[in-house]
């Protein structure tokens, strides 16, 4: 019987008109979405949903992320302070594939007012059908999370 994945999802107010479509990709790809907000226009402090969403995954609520800010650089700066996460900017299709398959990132991240509705959908579902290579990547990954040599 197969389990259905959890992507927990979280943006800052720069991030919403992306959230709710992308939302409403994720369940139609099969997966449970666990939204973490903002649900509203006003103005938020990105960090604290990078550190919700961030929390979902330590605990195992959700097995991956996406977070959206204005450009995606505030939010990814601060998701990145967990060394659980490992959460990337992505512009593009190849960016997306590549964050999957050489770096296992389990949280991806875009910009609101720098990437276009289309775009991001198509990071998504790259981002969720691609897999992690494994091999040498394993070996860089463990790195970034300090299991390697100095
Ligand atoms: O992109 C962001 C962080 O990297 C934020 O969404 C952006 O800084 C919010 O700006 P404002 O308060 O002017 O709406």
């Amino acid at each position: 019987m197969m389990s259905t994945k959890i992507m927990a999802i979280a943006c800052d107010h720069g991030g919403i008109e992306l959230k709710e479509l992308l939302a409403k990709d994720l369940a139609a790809s099969g997966w449970s979405v666990l939204d973490l907000g903002t649900n509203g226009p006003e103005s938020v402090d990105y960090p604290d949903f990078a550190v919700t969403l961030a929390d979902a995954l330590k605990s195992g609520k959700a097995e991956r992320g996406v977070l959206l800010c204005g450009t995606g650089i505030g939010i990814s700066i601060a998701a990145n302070r967990f060394p659980h996460v490992r959460a990337a900017l992505v512009h593009d299709a190849f960016g997306a594939r590549m964050c999957r398959q050489h770096n296992d990132a389990n949280v991806l991240v875009m910009g609101g007012r720098t990437t276009g509705p289309e775009v991001a959908r198509d990071c998504l579902k790259i981002f969720i059908e691609t897999e992690f290579e494994g091999g040498r990547h394993a070996r860089r990954v463990s790195k970034l999370s300090g299991n390697g040599p100095a």
